[in-house]
């Protein structure tokens, strides 16, 4: 609820600075919002300071339009009133800034009112709020891949994705949820290779498919380990379903399907939405011919002699191969193709991708070939990462199933005390003993014996 007295703070400002040479002239509230802050509380009293500008300090401060030297005669000018109670240098800090001493029972007033008045959209009042300019936005998270079980990792990528949207959507800007699923690549080749190889068909997928797709995927990995020609035989596998073989292309739909309804359940369970269900296999050969095309025009790619065509990366000139030698396209070129496309279709002001640490390369290179290819948009794109789950390995089949830790969990709230399931039920219970007490907030209240720290935290 701070923003009321800092708007508030914010105009008094201004007005003060008017007339004399940094401040004033044209300077809106909302560009010296961010530099008032509250003070950690160590009065009864709250406190707020102001951070004046300074030329050696971070970006944010360089911002500030106003300077140390306005401080005497905003502290002159700035007269006592019923929101803050006094003003003055605070020279004990380093670097001294204005603190103003709020009046406490002006301010519980003010916050009780509104928040009884729009007790579900009160907090969108913030003045810091109706300053962000309103964007469109792709958030793009979870991003499973297919024929594997959800894992650990994912599970990260999609609550704190979910988490980014939900701001993003409250905040009011337009947001397009996007689940970009691992749906192509080589390992569909090993994949398709073993089901063949056991002669499998859709009904031995019907009880438990997630499971039967990944006992499989672990077995074929194991027999690629020692065995070459399995390598060879997923490789042409692969390279015929980028051309687009519809034999091996009809199974790979099945193992589609069938994980797409096993995700949407955990989705389900997790409370998590997505607007549109994305995948690799959208971004196939033809698209990545046009991006080599375009790469090569630009020279930006060079030619190995193992038949790989690479972007060289930078100074220390590593290398990101952008198509094998048997001309089919990887991971990076299918991301390429995305994020174009995407540009494209939403003409996004900011791309959140919300993807593990160990990807921090892959996001590198994706950043700057966008950039070397001239689509200077490629700096709205973020990469939120996080912390990797070590220890696991699809390929070695050393995973954690997701539904495990979420049953464990569902039963370790349910037995436990001081949990969020006990703190969402004693809520519960105090909405319904309010609801059935017949009594509403009465607006006479007094609202100075407020006055315990807590309460005055709360504010
Ligand atoms: N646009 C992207 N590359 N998003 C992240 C995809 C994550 C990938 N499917 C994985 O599980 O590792």
């Amino acid at each position: 609820m701070a923003f009321i007295i800092r708007s508030f703070i914010c105009n008094k400002i201004i007005q003060c600075a008017n007339g004399f040479p940094i401040g004033g002239k044209g300077t809106r509230p909302a560009e010296l919002l961010s530099f008032i802050k509250i003070c950690p509380r160590r009065s009864p009293t709250i406190e707020y300071i102001f951070e004046f500008g300074d030329k050696k300090k971070n970006k944010c401060i360089q911002k500030n339009p106003l300077h140390m030297s306005s401080a005497p005669k905003i502290i002159e000018k700035f007269l006592p009133d019923d929101y803050v109670k006094s003003v003055f240098l605070d020279n004990n800090l380093k670097p001294p800034k204005i603190k103003f001493k709020v009046n406490n029972e002006k301010v519980v007033e003010e916050v009780i009112n509104i928040v009884c008045e729009r007790p579900n959209s009160f907090w969108k009042s913030s003045a810091l709020l109706s300053s962000i300019p309103r964007q469109n936005i792709i958030v793009e998270y979870s991003s499973p891949n297919i024929a594997k079980p959800f894992h650990m990792g994912h599970l990260r990528s999609t609550i704190i994705g979910n988490f980014i949207g939900n701001l993003c959507s409250a905040v009011g800007h337009d947001v397009t949820r996007i689940n970009y699923l691992g749906d192509w690549g080589k390992q569909f080749g090993l994949l398709k290779y073993a089901f063949d190889k056991r002669s499998m068909s859709e009904k031995d997928l019907e009880s438990n498919p997630i499971k039967t797709l990944y006992e499989l995927y672990v077995d074929v990995c194991r027999e690629a380990e020692v065995s070459q020609d399995v390598h060879l035989k997923a490789n042409e596998i692969f390279t015929l379903m980028e051309k687009g073989d519809e034999n091996h292309l009809k199974d790979w739909k099945l193992f589609r399907d069938l994980s797409i309804k096993s995700f949407e359940k955990t989705f389900r369970r997790l409370n998590v939405n997505f607007d549109e269900y994305h995948g690799e296999s959208m971004y196939k050969l033809e698209h990545s011919s046009l991006i080599i095309k375009n790469m090569e025009e630009k020279c930006l790619l060079k030619d190995l002699p193992d038949g790989r065509k690479v972007f060289i990366f930078n100074e220390k000139s590593s290398v990101v191969t952008i198509m094998k030698s048997d001309g089919s396209t990887l991971y990076i070129t299918r991301d390429i193709a995305a994020a174009i496309d995407r540009f494209k279709k939403y003409k996004f002001d900011k791309m959140y991708y919300i993807v593990d640490n160990s990807q921090h390369d892959h996001f590198l290179s994706l950043k700057r070939i966008l950039k070397a290819l001239g689509y200077n948009w490629s700096d709205y794109i973020e990469y939120v990462n996080f912390g990797r789950i070590l220890g696991m390995s699809t390929r070695k089949g050393q995973v954690v199933f997701l539904d495990d830790v979420l049953n464990e969990a569902k039963e370790l709230t349910l037995e436990t005390g001081d949990t969020g399931a006990r703190l969402q039920y004693s809520h519960c219970r105090l909405v319904r003993l309010e609801e059935n007490c017949g009594m509403s907030y009465n607006h006479n209240a007094n609202l100075k014996s407020l006055l315990e720290p807590e309460a005055i935290d709360l504010i």
